[in-house]
C-alpha cells in the first residue's frame, strides 16, 4: 500500500456554465461528506469565471478548488491573464501548468511552464505539472526522452513533494478513448519518479498522476498501477456519477 495519498482531479477545461458548475461541485461536496472517510483527495478545476461560485458552494467540503492555468507574474498589465493571487482568493488550492493544450493552443514552453510554477509556488499554491509524449514520439521511441526533458524544464526551484504534483497525460490518450496499457503506465511512472529523484524535495513522496480517457470502466486497473496516484480526469469529470466512479475506484 502506497504511503501516497490518491488525488483524483477534474480537470473540466471549457466547459460548463454558471449553473452547471454548481450543480456538479454540489453533487461532489454531497457524496463526499456522505462518504465519510475516503482513500483520496478530491479536486475540481473548473474555467475561471466559475471559481468564486464553485469555491463558494463547496466552502465546507473537503472537495478541492484549483486553475486550469495561472500567469508567472503577480499583477499589472497582463491582459486575459490570471494571476496566482486571483486564484487563492477564489479559494484555490491547486493550480494545473502546462496541459498538454496550453501547450499546444498556447505556445507553452517548458521555460514559461516553469516560470508559472514557480509564480505559483510562491503563492501557496499546489502546481500540478503536466509532461506527456505525442504519439508520433511514441512511435519513434522517445517518450522517455521527451518527458524526461518537459520534467527538467518545467519543474521550478523549491518544488517539494507537498507544493508540486506530476501528472503524465500522453497525448494520444487525451479525449481519444484510446488509454495506454497498464504496462506502458507502469514503466513510465517509473521512468518519472526516477527522473524526479535529484530534481524535486521527497521525490519518493512525489503524487503522480495518469491522465488520458480514465473512466470509471478503467479505473480500478489503472489506480491499481505502481506508482500511480491518482487521476487528471477531463471528460470524465464533467458528470459526477462518472467523476465518484472513478474515485471510488481508489484503494
Ligand atoms: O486534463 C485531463 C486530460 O487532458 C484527460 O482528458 P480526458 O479524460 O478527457 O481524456
Amino acid at each position: 500500500m502506497s504511503a501516497r495519498r490518491k488525488l483524483i482531479a477534474g480537470n473540466w477545461k471549457m466547459n460548463g456554465l454558471k449553473a452547471d458548475g454548481l450543480a456538479l461541485a454540489s453533487d461532489l461536496a454531497g457524496r463526499l461528506k456522505g462518504a465519510g472517510p475516503v482513500a483520496f483527495d478530491m479536486l475540481v478545476c473548473p474555467p475561471f469565471p466559475l471559481l468564486f461560485p464553485v469555491g463558494e458552494a463547496i466552502t465546507d467540503s473537503p472537495l478541492a478548488l484549483g486553475g486550469q492555468d495561472c500567469a508567472p507574474k503577480t499583477s499589472g498589465a497582463h491582459t486575459g491573464d490570471v494571476a496566482p493571487t486571483m486564484l487563492t482568493d477564489a479559494g484555490c488550492r491547486y493550480v494545473i501548468l502546462g496541459h498538454s493544450e496550453r501547450r499546444a493552443d498556447h505556445g507553452e514552453s517548458d521555460a514559461v511552464v516553469k516560470a508559472k510554477a514557480a509564480a505559483a509556488l510562491a503563492e501557496g499554491l499546489v502546481a500540478i505539472i503536466c509532461v506527456g509524449e505525442t504519439e508520433a514520439q511514441r512511435d519513434a521511441g522517445q517518450a522517455d526522452a521527451v518527458v524526461a526533458g518537459q520534467l527538467a524544464g518545467s519543474i521550478p526551484e523549491g518544488a517539494t513533494a507537498d507544493n508540486t504534483v506530476i501528472a503524465y497525460e500522453p497525448v494520444w490518450a487525451i479525449g481519444t478513448g484510446k488509454t495506454a496499457t497498464p504496462g506502458d503506465v507502469k514503466a513510465m511512472h517509473a521512468h518519472i519518479r526516477a527522473e524526479l529523484d535529484g530534481r524535486i524535495a521527497d521525490a519518493a513522496k512525489v503524487r503522480i498522476l495518469y491522465g488520458g480517457s480514465v473512466k470509471p470502466g478503467n479505473a480500478a486497473e489503472l489506480m491499481a498501477v505502481e506508482n500511480v496516484d491518482g487521476a487528471l480526469v477531463g471528460g470524465a469529470s464533467l458528470k459526477a456519477e462518472d467523476f465518484w466512479g472513478i474515485a471510488s475506484a481508489c484503494r
